[in-house]
């Protein structure tokens, strides 16, 4: 009999060098998707823009998605496989990422009707890619390090897109040099950036391919592949039901919420958009600047869940109690946005922004999990397909609905507001996602009790079967 020969992802310094190679690319596309956050008030000025059309323009990155493009896209990973679905969806992000920027930059007319049409189209097309860029670099990393160090790897892997959120959101002001075109270009070329390496990565790829295919005995294990049966067979795990539920509740009040951060910060506590100059202040002041200043300040919210995801993640695996964890994450949503919006204390404002990055920490590390213990193996690629589809319907909804609600409950003052001599009040649209933080606490104890009777094993540790 023939000895397994070694393969490149036998190799540790390989395999980590193509994560971070691909990596790179959920970096590039969580920082465009996120970026905007901080330019929400020079995009209304610059662009004479309202709240509810920096709503649409957010959330035009979910319509697609909205209507099935994640399963398309997912179709595309299982026939295919990671380079053509790589290719595919590197040309349709980037291209969309190109066409936001030209709009920004006044090149299909530069009135704001034209541009925020072509913005929308822009990053419609860059949302298609952007999920299905999500999945694709997941099976690239599964690939790579099934056997070896999987857990860490994927939150390396998320810790690189929540880096790009942070950044994107706390520099772009400044990348921009205070205007909104050549920050969303900078976004755009790391979308570009991200895809060349990505094409880099493949001779990688190709190379493995080609040693495992040597390696591979007749009869190996047979791929995954996606059947519409295996969507109705989800439809009905009550589990499953759950879970999407709570994952599109639970996301709804965070992803959308991080996007109206700093204007909320700005607009009620009086912080700044921009660094005032921090050269003759002394190293208390240019703290204190920072900490007063809307973007750096939203910013430390995906920064502080690189450090926190991990430790719960391994929490979840050395003690269990993913459901209960849900529960604790989703009562700290609640705690954040009564905080915020109910309150007008700046210190209680800070603790409602730690409180929502540790459930932004807890309920992920908890619920990515959850998912494979709830759903066989072969179907995983289809469950997290349908659930980032579900999820985008209710992300679509409240990135434009927050700017929606903000523009109508202000509606008499809108004019001062314009003239800056008004601020908005964002008491309701925050006080809405308290709603969707009360049903996420509902459906986290429906999983909780689901796992009771169907013994999922939600709340044992990683690899402890429930009887
Ligand atoms: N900036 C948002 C990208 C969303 C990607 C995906 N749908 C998702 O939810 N990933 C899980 C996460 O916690 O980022």
């Amino acid at each position: 009999m023939d000895a397994i020969k070694k393969t490149l992802k036998d190799s540790a310094a390989i395999r980590w060098l193509v994560l971070v190679i691909i990596s790179m690319f959920m970096f590039g596309t969580y920082w465009f998707q996120d970026f905007m956050s901080g330019l929400k008030g020079l995009m209304m000025s610059e662009l004479g823009i309202n709240s509810s059309q920096f709503g649409l323009i957010i959330s035009s990155t979910t319509w697609a998605n909205m209507v099935g493009m994640i399963m398309v896209g997912g179709i595309i990973l299982d026939k295919w496989g990671i380079r053509v679905a790589g290719v595919v969806f590197g040309i349709v992000a980037s291209l969309g990422a190109s066409i936001t920027a030209m709009a920004t930059y006044g090149v299909f007319g530069d009135d704001p009707g034209t541009m925020m049409k072509f913005m929308m189209a822009g990053r419609m097309l860059f949302g298609i890619g952007l999920e299905s860029i999500c999945v694709i670099v997941t099976r690239t990393t599964v690939k790579w390090f099934k056997g070896y160090e999987l857990a860490l790897a994927m939150a390396i892997n998320v810790a690189f897109g929540r880096f790009g959120t942070a950044f994107g959101t706390a520099f772009s002001v400044e990348i921009g040099g205070g205007h909104v075109a050549p920050a969303v270009a900078f976004a755009a070329s790391l979308i570009g950036f991200g895809f060349i390496l990505f094409l880099a990565y493949l001779i990688f790829d190709i190379r493995l391919d080609k040693q495992v295919n040597a390696n591979k005995k007749e009869g190996g294990e047979p791929e995954e592949d996606f059947k519409f049966s295996d969507l109705v067979k989800l439809a009905t795990n009550k589990g499953f039901i759950y879970i999407t539920l709570l994952c599109v509740a639970f996301y709804s009040a965070v992803f959308p919420f991080i996007q109206y951060a700093p204007d909320l910060l700005v607009n009620k506590f009086g912080f700044t958009y921009q660094l005032p100059d921090l050269s003759s202040m002394t190293l208390f002041e240019k703290i204190g600047a920072i900490f007063h200043n809307g973007p750096k300040v939203t910013g430390l919210i995906p920064l502080g869940t690189i450090l926190f995801t991990p430790i719960f993640g391994s929490i979840v695996d050395k003690k269990g109690k993913a459901a209960s964890l849900m529960i604790l994450g989703a009562f700290l949503l609640i705690f954040a946005h009564v905080s915020l919006s109910l309150f007008n204390s700046v210190t209680l404002g800070y603790l409602g922004l730690v409180s929502l990055g540790v459930a932004f920490a807890l309920v992920p590390a908890a619920m990515w999990p959850s998912v494979a213990k709830i759903v066989a193996e072969n179907r995983l690629g289809t469950a997290y397909s349908s659930m980032f589809t579900i999820q985008n319907w209710g992300l679509g909804l409240f990135f434009w609905g927050i700017g929606a609600l903000l523009d109508f409950v202000n509606r008499a003052d809108l004019a001062a507001i314009k003239a800056g001599e008004k601020m908005y009040d964002y008491t309701i649209p925050i006080l809405t996602l308290v709603i969707c933080g009360v049903i996420s606490i509902f459906l986290a104890f429906m999983l909780l009790r689901a796992d009771k009777q169907n013994k999922y094993g939600l709340e044992l540790p990683s690899g402890v079967e429930a009887k």
